[in-house]
């Protein structure tokens, strides 16, 4: 057995997926290489990783190097909670604004623009930034942040009510096209998966037991998630329970609407084929 580098994103919606891997539930032969979505992009595509969840837009650009893993997305049907946009104005009325965007997303990004162009008809700028809501905020009209930053800044709204608008672009993207979004893929590299397809099944399979493990594990998750965020449980069980998992045709077809709209916006330069293992490779 090879040893594998399995990326995992640094957020709470990653936590299904990998409690029981992280918890020595389901052995694996391998470690755990823990980070914001843009670095494991980064570390997979430069071959540092055999498998990580990878932003979907990132996948639409480099299809040709990996394989998608079956049965596994992190996606949301309508609301997301953790994929959020703050702005002191109505999204409407922020033409040539200039709005701050996490430098932690790759496709939520991508999101943001498609809904500024097609869905809103508004002009704005984009910087990305890193920073925290409040200094985000100073630096421009609107502010992008996601997973457990985006639920933090959320608490804190609340908490001391700013008076500032939150969209749910999960929420936004669904009024838009009526489709469910997906964020992330779990890929694995396509020439490691060829060379070693019984790995490649392994990992799919694992990463799929994994979650169902998770799934059933929901109020374990709840206190984990709570000491390592802080978040208040109802929020935590409200999330494990909004944020999706699947990745059947309805998912499919959302993620194709998603790259067709990235493609008209010149974001991507060619129409997207999904490559997902064992569906377009014999598997050894
Ligand atoms: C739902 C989320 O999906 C994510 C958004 C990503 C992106 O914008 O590139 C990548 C992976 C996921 O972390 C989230 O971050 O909360």
């Amino acid at each position: 057995m090879t040893w594998l580098s399995l990326g995992q994103i640094e957020y709470l919606n990653c936590l299904p997926v990998y409690h029981a891997l992280e918890e020595g539930l389901i052995p694996l032969n391998g470690e755990l290489v823990k980070g914001p979505p843009t670095r494991l992009n980064r570390m997979f595509l430069e071959g540092v990783l055999h498998c990580t969840p990878l932003s979907s837009i990132e996948y639409a650009k480099h299809a040709g190097d990996c394989f998608i893993l079956p049965h596994l997305s992190i996606a949301s049907d309508g609301r997301v909670a953790s994929v959020l946009f703050f702005s002191h104005l109505p999204v409407t009325e922020l033409e040539g604004k200039k709005i701050c965007v996490t430098t932690a997303s790759a496709t939520s990004v991508v999101l943001l623009r498609i809904l500024f162009e097609h869905y809103y008809h508004v002009e704005v700028e984009f910087h990305p930034v890193k920073a925290d809501l409040k200094t985000m905020l100073e630096m421009g009209e609107g502010v992008l942040l996601i997973g457990d930053n985006a639920m933090q800044a959320h608490q804190l709204v609340i908490r001391e009510g700013l008076p500032v608008f939150v969209t749910d672009l999960g929420q936004a993207w669904k009024d838009f096209t009526g489709e469910k979004m997906v964020y992330a893929l779990w890929v694995i590299r396509r020439e490691f998966a060829e060379a070693h397809p019984q790995e490649a099944n392994a990992m799919a399979e694992l990463l799929y037991s994994s979650l169902k493990i998770g799934m059933n594990n929901l109020p374990v998750l709840v206190k984990k998630a709570h000491r390592r965020t802080g978040l208040p449980p109802q929020v935590l069980e409200d999330y494990f329970h909004t944020i999706r998992y699947n990745f059947d045709d309805s998912y499919r077809r959302a993620l194709l609407t998603f790259y067709d709209y990235a493609y008209k916006s010149g974001i991507i330069e060619e129409r997207v084929k999904l490559f997902i293992w064992g569906e377009d490779t014999c598997q050894g």
